[in-house]
């Protein structure tokens, strides 16, 4: 395999080396909540902790307490709230995270199980017969699933059993991340993304959106990096003054260790390279520039 190998040998040490610079710049602030006994049980990950600046905060019960973070791109007008995959003892604090934020959409990146091990509980019922009642007073139902080659999209009912309202919730599962590395190729990823761009579930007048994946850093932080790079270059004058490392900088400041590997970040930039050719205008900058020739009209 010679000369491939050699140039990802290189590439891949070039990538090593930028990732490490990525690390050393990165925030590193305060995760006290994230330490307290009565949360240990709340973590998938002992070393995968949110920062307490950003965390969100659950807002009735005695313990306020969930593995997640608000990460606030002010220029590109999103939020996302990224967050590990639910354990079993902590569903119910999921659900009521979606609830109380008023999210709308939920990412998933990963499959329960890879590489023989649990990544993530199952919170949604597996079929439309079954509803999960959780112990923080909601209840979810499944009311439809599209299974595609790539992503499943389902439509998820969730019911505030004391107030007895409800709201479809619409659950966004990209289902083939390999179980080690990246993909392949950007398309799939990007097809994705524009799949939850259609739905208007990124869009800022919803709560915003939730996602995952196992530790909620890795996969996620490649979400979010591709999403808002790719709005960015839509967006400003200037799409060659697009920094990736220092959107990523940014991010990091909201949720620790985003992008988990040099092999990650690579495909970050393959995606936004890739996505910047291909993808469609992102739907609600389509209105704004709308509106725009209406004025010149
Ligand atoms: C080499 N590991 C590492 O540097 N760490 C870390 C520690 C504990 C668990 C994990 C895992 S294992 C895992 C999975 O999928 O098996 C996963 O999920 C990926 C995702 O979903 O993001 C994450 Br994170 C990572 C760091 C500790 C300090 C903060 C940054 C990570």
């Amino acid at each position: 395999i010679g000369v491939e190998a050699e140039f990802s040998e290189i590439e891949a040490g070039h990538w090593n080396v930028f990732y490490q610079e990525v690390h050393l710049l990165s925030s590193n602030m305060s995760f006290q909540h994230s330490k307290r006994p009565e949360n240990r049980s709340r973590n998938r990950y002992r070393d995968v902790s949110p920062f307490d600046h950003s965390r969100v905060s659950l807002q009735s019960g005695k313990n306020d307490y969930i593995n997640a973070n608000l990460i606030l791109m002010e220029e590109v007008n999103r939020r996302y709230i990224l967050t590990q995959g639910p354990l079993p003892s902590t569903c119910g604090h999921f659900w009521q995270m979606v609830w109380e934020q008023r999210s709308r959409g939920v990412v998933m990146l990963s499959r329960l199980i890879e590489l023989n091990s649990v990544k993530c509980s199952q919170y949604w019922p597996p079929s439309e017969v079954l509803e999960l009642a959780f112990d923080t007073g909601f209840r979810v139902t499944l009311l439809s699933e599209a299974v595609k080659p790539h992503c499943t999209v389902r439509r998820l009912g969730l019911e505030n059993v004391q107030t007895r309202t409800s709201r479809e919730i619409l659950h966004f599962h990209y289902t083939t991340w390999p179980e080690s590395g990246v993909p392949d190729a950007p398309d799939s990823f990007l097809s994705f993304l524009s799949t939850v761009r259609e739905s208007g579930c990124l869009v800022q007048d919803q709560g915003p959106v939730v996602v995952h994946c196992s530790g909620g850093i890795g996969r996620s932080g490649v979400f979010c990096l591709v999403d808002t790079c790719l709005l960015l270059m839509r967006t400003r004058k200037d799409p060659s003054s697009v920094c990736v490392r220092d959107v990523l900088l940014e991010m990091r400041r909201y949720r620790m260790g985003l992008i988990q590997t040099a092999h990650q970040l690579r495909f970050s930039y393959i995606a936004i390279i890739e996505g910047a050719k291909t993808l469609p205008r992102d739907p609600s900058i389509q209105e704004s520039t709308n509106d725009l020739s209406d004025e010149e009209d």
